[in-house]
């Protein structure tokens, strides 16, 4: 759906995006994640043909960005960060407007039932929270019919449940066969919602892989926390590979190590019958996949 090879793009001094290499295949949620200024917004901004590459190839359902503009943006879908509407535009007007820009796409009407703005359809735009101002944005970038979305920085801003209800939302856009491109700077969103994910770090590409395997190159081990009724004997835990530490402390334990370590800890309790009224299981996070990559912390 979308190759980028190699792409620059220099602002005076900065280099915002220093030879960035990757592919997007159909279907998928594709994240782009890094920290303030690392070049997300350059890099999609080159890939929906609203900035020119100094140097690189991009194609977009086998089109040139730049030069195939007017054609792609039939097929292809933008929500920029940041992006506003005039205050006194209503929301059911704003969908007839961006509607009108297209020969062919979605139903307004069915749009907005789909992203629970019915009811909101008369509300002008300075009137809706944040949550809604990000459903209208994904509705507006969703009306032509496109078949790809690029959604910039979506959930900054929201609370916790209006951001898992938009993720929701965007795992539903992917179901309907729409390939998403997604920019982010939250782990979690990244890690929960994206299919494979490109760290970008000053420009360059530090790592592309699923979360989990970007989690898997991390050397860390896992842990996991007990809270028993009466203390856990660490010798029950002894002779195990998997195993690397114990530590007690009256009722609760700490057990690090690698492999199927929940499935292990699990197995030697029940054989000892011993019940747990506590269990949590602590694993590698993309935070930690972030500093092992690149060497500096997410902030
Ligand atoms: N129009 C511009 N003129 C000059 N410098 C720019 C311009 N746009 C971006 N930059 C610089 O390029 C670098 C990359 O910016 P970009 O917006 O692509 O990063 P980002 O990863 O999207 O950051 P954020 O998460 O803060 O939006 C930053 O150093 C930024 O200050």
């Amino acid at each position: 759906m979308i190759e980028v090879d190699s792409l620059t793009k220099r602002y005076g001094d900065v280099v915002a995006a220093d030879g960035i290499t990757f592919t997007v295949e159909p279907g998928e949620i594709f994240g782009i994640l890094g920290p303030n200024g690392a070049g997300k917004t350059t890099t999609v901004e080159c890939i929906a043909g609203l900035r020119r590459p100094d140097a690189g190839r991009i194609r977009v359902l086998n089109l040139d960005p730049v030069r195939d503009r007017t054609r792609l943006r039939r097929t292809v879908g933008v929500q920029l960060q940041n992006s506003v509407l005039p205050d006194a535009l209503k929301v059911g007007e704003a969908m007839t407007l961006y509607r009108s820009f297209y020969s062919e796409g979605a139903d307004p009407a069915r749009l907005l039932a789909d992203l629970n703005l019915t009811n909101l359809r008369n509300s002008p735009y300075s009137a809706l929270s944040g949550g809604e101002a990000q459903r209208l944005s994904i509705a507006l970038a969703l009306i032509g019919k496109p078949r790809i979305a690029i959604l910039d920085e979506l959930t900054t801003g929201l609370d916790p449940q209006a951001r898992r209800d938009t993720w929701e939302l965007i795992t539903q856009i992917r179901d309907t066969g729409v390939t998403i491109l997604l920019v982010s700077h939250f782990m979690e969103e990244a890690q929960r919602l994206c299919d494979r994910v490109a760290i970008i770090d000053r420009g360059r590409l530090a790592a592309l892989d699923t979360p989990d395997g970007l989690i898997a190159r991390v050397d860390a081990p896992q842990r996991v926390h007990l809270k028993t009724r009466t203390p856990v004997d660490p010798a029950l835990f002894e002779n195990n590979q998997q195993i690397e530490g114990i530590r007690t402390n009256h009722t609760e334990t700490v057990i690090t190590g690698t492999g199927n370590l929940l499935h292990t800890v699990t197995v030697t309790l029940l054989e000892h019958n011993i019940a747990a009224t506590e269990t949590r299981h602590e694993t590698a996070t993309l935070e930690d996949a972030f500093l092992a990559l690149t060497g500096r912390r997410f902030e």
